[in-house]
């Protein structure tokens, strides 16, 4: 199979829904093109392609021909060419759609006064103006034979024109201008709200030379390794770890929660975020563009430019809605007339009644626009990601949005998310006949060092602690839910759970109960066993999250059902769980065991979503409908695996997620159902020849400006 690359364009005026359907055809039959992707905020275009296939600059003109926008390959625009032409681009569509404004007022006055010629020309003028950009599109369209927006408003005012209703066809000219320039600017709002994500980061930096002296630097001049002075009170420009100084950290850009951090020696700050009253040095650990702040951001970017499913089901019923409306409207131009012929004659065909009946065709056909519907959506999902990510919740796109308000139930793994991962060794017990204690601990924790496992690290820390000396295991290999075996000087240990150590038949009669008993105390305990027998066993304690349950509580009431699933013993897990109040828990169970739990549980109760770490808890995560990882801040790895990160190391945002992903699904019914309804109102009114072009014109630009408005609402910040 060849492989494949992928190139990004820059589209002037790619802002709506509809542009994306002009690109879609515009690529269609193009060879070697395999996935397109938009991102109507920054006006960009991603296509997927094989390679050798497609030559990307030969792409960008042929796009650029077959869908009448302005593409060119990233990279390829030079800086000044940008601006030349941006205020048109920027504000065309508004100024053409002032003058149309400003023609049709005069038209109207002039035609009360009297001046029916005067009158009729400001009309044309209105018509012009509002017309320069919907003419061509339409024409373009038409050649393709689809029928598009721009097709049946063009239409609409031909038709217009054609029975003489210049007014009419200057006021629908005017509103379908005033309906483009709405969405251009509720997308360019949107597309502020995203850029403001990426500004919390300043733009200079000031480096200490090997001099020591102070130089302010642009901030993208920064290398790894650099060191980057920061005063108090200034905004971090870069990512790295502090070398001198101390100070409280406002991290608010980046999870959302102002609640400041001590930063000393060896901690890692990041840009973005707000130094305190310290002054801190640190050291650079890279460049700008990999700071955690504009990892955010690009997958904010990424995420938009998705389409959420509920979108994809809007655009696939307004592929069926326009042709059936149009159809209709077809239909209801010649069928009365057919009819007067059919039972009166010929001499029933009269001129009055082909105006009539054709005048309401025309109603219909400005119906037959899906605007309101298509814009419904994305605006909504575009805000709601932005808000999300505001509050230190990264969401990597719309259907995950869709889906999180959706969920029936969430799964918890245990360590690190119910509590906080942090164990601490309290005891150390020796299996009957053996008496070295720091024998059983300096094993374990030779073991425990080479893993990643939070028991075994824990473990070895405390040895450490203790000063003992813990020598490097040999052969070792980790069984993920289970525990690990290694070699110390030669001889073969095993460290894990009693279940481990039972199924490897390294246990002992007399060993089994105590450890039983011992199990039945807080904490979680894990054996050491030599092949001759058991050494020992060391008990950790881990500490439940402060707010983990005042979190679960919250789940509950919103109608949630929460399970812990933990490779922990049984009697630790009831512990846990009954002090956190979870509804329901599973323990000892492997890691392929958590995936069937969530299948199960999702086939029991409805989609389950799945909270972890990220850490070790991957196949679960996968397996769950949305996968939804906390401390982003603390772990790159949930970064780029979950589907849902809360930055904070805090499960705080997730009932917040669960209300926002609700709010944002109601936000697009109740779009969906204003649009729907609004065009229906006016149909029935048109059957009846109760309404005329410019009613179903205005409709319609209502209703697309209160579900922009309606959408943007979700932006607003809020104290939560
Ligand atoms: N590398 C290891 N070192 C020591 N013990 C281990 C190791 N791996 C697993 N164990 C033992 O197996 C048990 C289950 O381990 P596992 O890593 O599956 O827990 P987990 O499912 O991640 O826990 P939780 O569900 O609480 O997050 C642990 O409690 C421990 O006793
Ligand atoms: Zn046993």
């Amino acid at each position: 199979m060849a492989s494949g690359s992928r190139c990004t364009f820059h589209v002037r005026g790619l802002d709506c829904a509809h542009e994306v359907e002009l690109l879609r055809a515009a690529v269609k039959d193009a060879p070697g093109v395999e996935n397109l992707g938009f991102d109507l905020i920054n006006g960009m275009m991603t296509v997927d392609y094989q390679d050798g296939q497609v030559d990307p600059r030969r792409l960008a003109e042929r796009i650029t021909k077959n869908s009448g926008l302005e593409t060119t390959l990233v990279g390829d625009v030079e800086p000044g060419a940008e601006t030349a032409a941006s205020w048109w681009s920027h504000h065309g569509r508004t100024f053409t759609t002032v003058v149309s404004g400003v023609a049709l007022a005069a038209g109207i006055l002039l035609g009360w006064l009297g001046s029916h010629r005067a009158a009729m020309t400001c009309m044309a003028l209105a018509v012009v103006a509002g017309g320069v950009w919907l003419f061509p599109r339409a024409a373009r369209s038409l050649r393709r034979l689809r029928l598009d927006v721009d097709v049946l408003m063009g239409l609409a005012i031909l038709g217009a024109m054609a029975l003489g209703e210049w007014d009419e066809a200057a006021t629908v000219a005017f509103l379908y201008g005033v309906s483009e320039s709405l969405e251009a600017l509720s997308v360019a709002r949107a597309r502020r709200a995203i850029r403001k994500l990426l500004e919390v980061a300043p733009d200079t930096a000031e480096r200490i030379g090997l001099d020591g002296q102070v130089a302010t630097i642009p901030a993208d001049q920064v290398v790894a390794g650099d060191r980057i002075l920061i005063r108090s009170g200034d905004k971090v420009p870069i990512d790295g770890s502090v070398l001198k100084g101390r100070s409280s950290v406002d991290q608010k850009a980046i999870t959302g929660e102002s609640v400041p951090v001590d930063r000393g020696p060896g901690d890692t700050v990041f840009a973005g975020t707000v130094n305190g009253d310290g002054t801190l040095e640190v050291e650079a650990s890279g460049p700008v563009g990999d700071a955690l702040i504009s990892r955010i951001v690009e997958q904010v970017r990424a995420a938009q430019a998705g389409r959420a499913p509920v979108e994809r089901r809007i655009s696939q019923f307004a592929l069926v809605y326009t042709p059936i409306v149009v159809a209709v409207a077809l239909l209801v131009m010649v069928v009365p007339l057919l009819y007067a012929w059919a039972t009166v004659g010929g001499s029933a065909v009269t001129w009055e009644l082909g105006r009539e009946w054709f005048g309401r065709g025309l109603v219909m056909l400005v119906i037959a626009c899906p605007c309101a519907l298509v814009i419904a959506t994305p605006v909504a999902v575009v805000s709601g990601l932005a808000s999300a990510a505001r509050r230190g919740v990264l969401i990597k796109g719309g259907e995950f949005l869709e889906e999180v308000g959706r969920l029936r139930a969430i799964a918890f793994d245990k360590t690190g998310t119910l509590t906080l991962g942090q164990p601490d060794v309290v005891e150390v017990v020796c299996a009957p006949g053996h008496d070295d204690q720091a024998k059983v601990l300096r094993i374990a924790a030779a073991l425990g060092d080479r893993g990643g496992h939070v028991l075994g690290k824990a473990i070895a820390r405390h040895a450490r602690e203790l000063r003992i000396d813990v020598p490097a295991a040999d052969d070792y290999t980790a069984i993920p839910g289970k525990g690990a075996l290694g070699r110390v000087d030669t001889i073969e240990y095993h460290l894990g759970s009693h279940r481990y150590i039972d199924e490897a038949g390294l246990c002992r009669p007399e060993f089994h109960d105590e450890l039983d008993k011992a199990e039945t105390a807080v904490g979680t305990s894990v054996a050491l066993t030599a092949t001759s027998g058991p050494l020992g066993w060391i008990r950790l304690a881990d500490q439940p999250r402060p707010e983990a349950a005042a979190v679960l509580a919250e789940l509950h009431k919103l109608g949630l059902r929460t399970i812990m699933l933990t490779g922990d013993n049984r009697r630790t897990a009831a512990a846990v769980a009954s002090e956190l109040g979870v509804g329901e828990q599973r323990s000892e169970l492997l890691p392929a065991d958590k995936v069937s739990a969530i299948d199960e549980y999702s086939s029991l109760h409805g989609p389950t979503g799945m909270v972890g770490d990220g850490v070790n808890d991957a196949p679960a995560l996968a397996a769950a409908r949305v996968s939804i990882a906390l401390g982003g801040v603390s772990s790159g790895a949930a970064l780029e695996t979950a589907d849902v990160v809360l930055m904070a190391d805090d499960l705080r945002r997730l009932p917040w997620l669960i209300r926002h992903s609700r709010a944002t699904l109601r936000m697009i019914h109740q779009n969906i159902a204003l649009a729907v309804g609004s065009k229906l109102a006016v149909l029935i009114l048109a059957l009846f020849g109760l309404a005329n072009l410019w009613m179903a014109v205005a409709a319609d630009v209502g209703a697309t400006l209160v579900v922009v408005a309606n959408a943007l609402r979700l932006l607003r910040p809020a104290e939560d």
